[in-house]
């Protein structure tokens, strides 16, 4: 060792442009990286001491960032130590004496590890690591070399490392640390890289060619956890993606049993997906479980069974992290994710994402209007995440300082703790912990922490490996070598480099222990250490950790530092509130219950496609399952109720535009907007539905009501209801023309005579609320022939107005008052602000059915009359006649649309029609009844008042049929 060649990494590595000054980002032009010509062998050697004993003190192994042990060994008398020169501080150099030149000539173990003479330098060292990356040194990366550290190539100090390729005979080591990672190192078995091991060659230009990684922090500050072999990149953060369970489906099922054939729906819900908990284990130290364990997901929840059977739960998973474990969510675009968690306790546990909820089993659809649903959802899916953990130490001091300063040695005098400790810098790569009883209550966690070089703050030697874990301790005990060349500058380097990773760290409370005064270097320098510091306000302490003197003081120190910090601490924690752990999941909770009509729409003019998204759409079209015929009508109906119709027609959607609703479903809930609905009656068949790509066509998006599927255009899809629909509109027309004369009549006469206006104003009553019901319905048919007959229904009133005296005037004003305009209005009213969609036009349509009733059964007092007189001299049978044939039209329109409505008044229409014919027949050839008693205007008037399907009429008894006879 002593005799080893000259040290690579005293050269100072820093970029070229920031020479003379702290090492900052460079202009690092870096030309492509040459494949080096190696020859991969395999070593049958076995694989060398490469530990992963976390907690225990990992152990050096070889790899490329790292300087070797030569990088510290200078001998001061042959390099004598100048930070003037340089003006930079430096970290120290080790007393180990080392060779200064490159001239020196290889030892008995270089050749034996392919020291080649002819090739003048030999250096390979590389790491293959999980992303295959070949980490190797650049050969034109350059560097500059300080020449303080008593290099004096002949040039700029610029300087090149010639690799070897072919004269390599090289001991070729490839061993694996773990199951992806393969490192490969020349050299020795050593982990250790021997100084001896590298030769510079300098040529004229002073340059030194090397290979080294060509992405590293030298060139562009651009920092790179690259060079770290995976264990110690695993050993403290790790990627792993969590997913909860999705909910079960829920399930269409009927009950069918011996004595119970119609059961009714009986479908299960699904059970809701399982949870992920994360969860602090006291036993863990390390995230290194993560690096084979990457993937966690939660049970889905069972799917829902008949005779309303819930499924199971799904299982909940449980991720396991070391305390001081902090989550966040993974890297998003280059940004680094939010803090979502930071578990410092054993046993703290959080709930971080809930299952989905299980989907609905047709038992839960069941509804007044829907006893047999034959619906059912899908259970809603669970969150996932990509999650990074990074484990910070919960360590209360931490121990820093330049590499080989005795950081370990001081860990294991002052507690038992057993980490190794070793001649070399970088014995520490992996954190080792302590716990130092001063007392029964009076005990602090210690942490070893593996060393600090220059350039640190940007990852150079262990860097951000391990500063950041010095970040969670409360004080620090920051160890200097007293043997080291400059003590006073080791100190400042290793506390520029903490403040230049954090100001934070920096600002810690620390104390200073001067290590090795047992050695006579140390003791010499300790005078001027003292002062030096002293004369900024610290009070250094020294020590000889290897003989365990002074390190009770240190102990005492530190103690009484981080009591205070406790005490401050405990302070300002009063102030914040409890943590709430749960809080990712009560995000996630919030989001899911976001309501329905939060969506925005965006309008793609390219392709005239509509993109309606927003939480809740998204969850409700996940969650429905087009197997379903009734799901489509479900999902209109939402579609209608949140208001996604009407903001689209708001915003001038235009037929045959395409509407994307939720991105997520892009492929289940394309609609397209068709102003004629192509049949969706006749749609059963979820193939029906779906075209290619399981995408939507033809949900017509205009159509409100969920008998909707009649549109204005229904005459083309139903040609048979088409014609009985204006065969009714015929018929009732002349049936509402039948009392012209009569009209006639009190036009010549200037009197209204004996006539009534009951009639009249009960037809256009009946007329205008069929006209609420039609408009509805969209149903063209129904409104062409009462908005027809209410217009001449309000002529005939107008007339009738004129022309009565006083007093039945006032009569029928009150009357029209009364109906026409105060019933009227409060149900159109009431219907309009209370009920939606077909709930209206349904109440709508029942209040129409039973007005037209309640007119089919008036004309019973004409047929009483008629058989109580055996006359049927005053019976209008014309009338009676066409009102039959009239409801014949509307009951077949309405049973032909499926409109019952429609079709249940007419039935009655009919049937009274049909009786009264009979009796017009049975009675026609009976003797006359000579009594003559007159037909009193009310039962002309409430035979009049027989209302078909779409239009009511009146006729006043005289000018029917009997009228020739009178
Ligand atoms: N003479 C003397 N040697 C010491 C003392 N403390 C540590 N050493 C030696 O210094 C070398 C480095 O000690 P470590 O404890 O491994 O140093 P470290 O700071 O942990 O080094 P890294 O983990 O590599 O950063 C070992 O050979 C120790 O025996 C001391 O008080 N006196
Ligand atoms: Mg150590």
């Amino acid at each position: 060792m002593a005799t080893a060649a000259f040290a690579l990494s005293s050269l100072r590595f820093r970029p070229l442009s920031a020479a003379g000054a702290r090492p900052k980002a460079g202009s690092p032009k870096r030309p492509s990286r040459p494949k080096p010509n190696l020859k991969s062998r395999k070593v049958s050697g076995g694989p060398p001491s490469y530990r992963s004993s976390s907690g225990g003190g990992g152990e050096a192994t070889t790899y490329t960032r790292l300087p070797p042990k030569g990088d510290f060994s200078l001998d001061p008398s042959v390099v004598p130590f100048s930070s003037a020169t340089s003006g930079e501080i430096r970290l120290r150099e080790s007393p180990v004496p080392a060779l200064n030149s490159s001239k020196e000539k290889p030892s008995d173990r270089h050749r034996s590890r392919g020291y080649d003479k002819k090739a003048k330098g030999s250096f390979f060292v590389e790491v293959i690591e999980d992303e295959d990356e070949l980490l190797t040194f650049e050969p034109d990366g350059k560097f500059s070399l300080d020449p303080s550290l008593g290099f004096h190539p002949r040039g700029s100090g610029e300087f090149r490392v010639q690799q070897d390729i072919e004269g390599s005979d090289d001991e070729f080591l490839e061993f694996e640390s773990d199951e992806d990672e393969v490192i490969v190192g020349y050299g020795s078995t050593h982990p250790e890289v021997e100084a001896s091991d590298l030769d510079l060659e300098f040529e004229s230009d002073g340059e030194l060619e090397g290979y080294l990684d060509g992405d590293n922090e030298f060139g562009n500050g651009e920092v790179k956890e690259k060079g770290v072999p995976a264990i110690m990149r695993c050993f403290d953060s790790a990627k792993i993606y969590v997913k909860a369970g999705n909910g079960g489906n829920g399930v269409v099922a009927f009950r069918r049993e011996k004595f119970v054939p119609f059961g009714g729906p009986s479908g299960g819900d699904g059970g809701k997906g399982g949870d992920v908990y994360v969860e602090v284990d006291g036993a863990m130290n390390s995230l290194l479980p993560f690096r084979k364990n990457v993937h966690f997901r939660a049970g889905r929840g069972g799917h829902g069974q008949g005779r309303k059977q819930a499924g199971a739960k799904g299982e909940d998973v449980v991720v396991k992290v070391a305390p001081g474990t902090v989550i966040r969510e993974a890297f998003k675009g280059g940004m680094q994710g939010e803090v979502l968690l930071e578990l410092m306790h054993p046993g703290q546990r959080a709930l971080l994402l809930p299952g989905g909820r299980g989907g609905r089993g047709n038992a839960s659809f069941k509804s007044g209007t829907n006893k047999v649903p034959k619906i059912a959802e899908n259970g809603e899916e669970g969150a996932e995440m990509w999650l990074d953990l990074e484990l910070k130490l919960v360590a209360d001091v931490g121990i820093v300082g330049a590499p080989n300063a005795g950081k370990s040695t001081l860990l294991s005098a002052i507690s038992a703790a057993q980490p190794t400790i070793a001649n070399y810098p970088f014995t520490t790569l992996l954190p080792n912990l302590g716990v130092v009883s001063l007392d029964f209550d009076a005990t602090m966690v210690v942490a070893d922490l593996p060393g600090l070089l220059e350039g640190a703050h940007r990852g150079f030697g262990l860097g951000h490996e391990f500063l950041r874990h010095a970040e969670r301790c409360s004080v620090l005990v920051h160890v200097v070598d007293g043997s080291g060349l400059q003590p006073e500058y080791e100190f400042d380097a290793v506390r520029l480099e903490l403040e230049l990773f954090s100001p934070g760290l920096a600002e810690k409370p620390y104390i200073v222990v001067y290590n090795k005064m047992d050695l006579p270097e140390a003791y010499e320098s300790w005078d001027s250490f003292k002062e030096h510091l002293q004369a900024r306000g610290i009070q250094p302490f020294c020590s000889s950790a290897i003989n365990r003197q002074g390190t009770h003081d240190i102990v005492v120190a530190a103690y009484e530092l981080l009591r205070e910090e406790r005490k401050s601490k405990r302070e300002s924690e009063e102030w914040t509130g409890p943590l709430n752990l749960n809080h990712v999941a009560d995000t996630i909770q919030k989001q899911r219950s976001s309501s329905m009509n939060e969506f925005e729409i965006f309008y793609d003019s390219s392709s005239n496609t509509w993109h309606v998204d927003g939480a809740g759409l998204r969850r409700f079209v996940q969650m429905t399952n087009w197997q379903y015929s009734e799901s489509l009508r479900r999902f209109q109906h939402v579609l209608d109720a949140c208001g996604v119709n009407k903001s689209l027609i708001k915003r001038g959607i235009k037929e045959g535009d395409t509407v994307i609703i939720s991105e997520r479903a892009v492929s289940n809930a394309i609609c397209s907007l068709e102003n004629e609905d192509p049949a969706a009656d006749t749609l059963t068949e979820p193939s029906d539905y779906l075209t290619d790509s399981d995408s939507w066509i033809m949900l017509p998006l205009v159509q409100e009501q969920e008998k909707g599927s009649k549109m204005l255009v229904i005459t083309i899809e139903n040609p048979l209801a088409t014609a009985a629909g204006l065969a009714g509109n015929i018929l009732s027309f002349l049936v509402v023309l039948a009392p012209m004369p009569t009209f006639y009549k009190i036009y010549k006469k200037k009197s209204t005579e004996e006539f009534g206006s009951v009639p009249y104003m009960v037809g256009l009553f009946s007329a205008m609320m069929w006209i609420y019901y039609g408009a509805l319905t969209m149903d063209f048919l129904l409104l062409s022939i009462n908005v027809g007959a209410s217009l001449i229904e309000t002529a005939y009133l107008i007339l009738f107005l004129i022309y009565a005296p006083a007093k039945p005037r006032a009569f029928t004003l009150k009357l029209v008052s009364l109906f026409n305009v105060g019933a009227y209005g409060s149900v159109v009213l009431f219907t309009m602000l209370f009920l939606r969609g077909g709930q209206r036009t349904n109440i709508a349509g029942w209040i129409c059915a039973s007005f037209a009733f309640s007119c089919f059964v008036a004309p019973l007092s004409i047929i009483k009359q008629v058989i109580r007189t055996k006359s049927v001299e005053y019976m209008p049978i014309s009338l009676s006649f066409f009102l039959t044939v009239s409801a014949i039209a509307w009951l077949s329109y309405g049973l032909l649309l499926g409109d019952l409505h429609v079709a249940l008044p007419n039935v009655v229409g009919f049937l009274f029609g049909v009786a009264q014919i009979i009796i017009y027949l049975v009675y026609k050839n009976a003797k006359k009844d000579d009594t003559k008693t007159k037909l009193g205007n009310q039962a002309a008037e409430a035979m009049a008042t027989a209302v078909t399907s779409g239009s009511d009429i009146e006729l006043p008894e005289k000018l029917s049929t009997p009228q020739a006879e009178v």
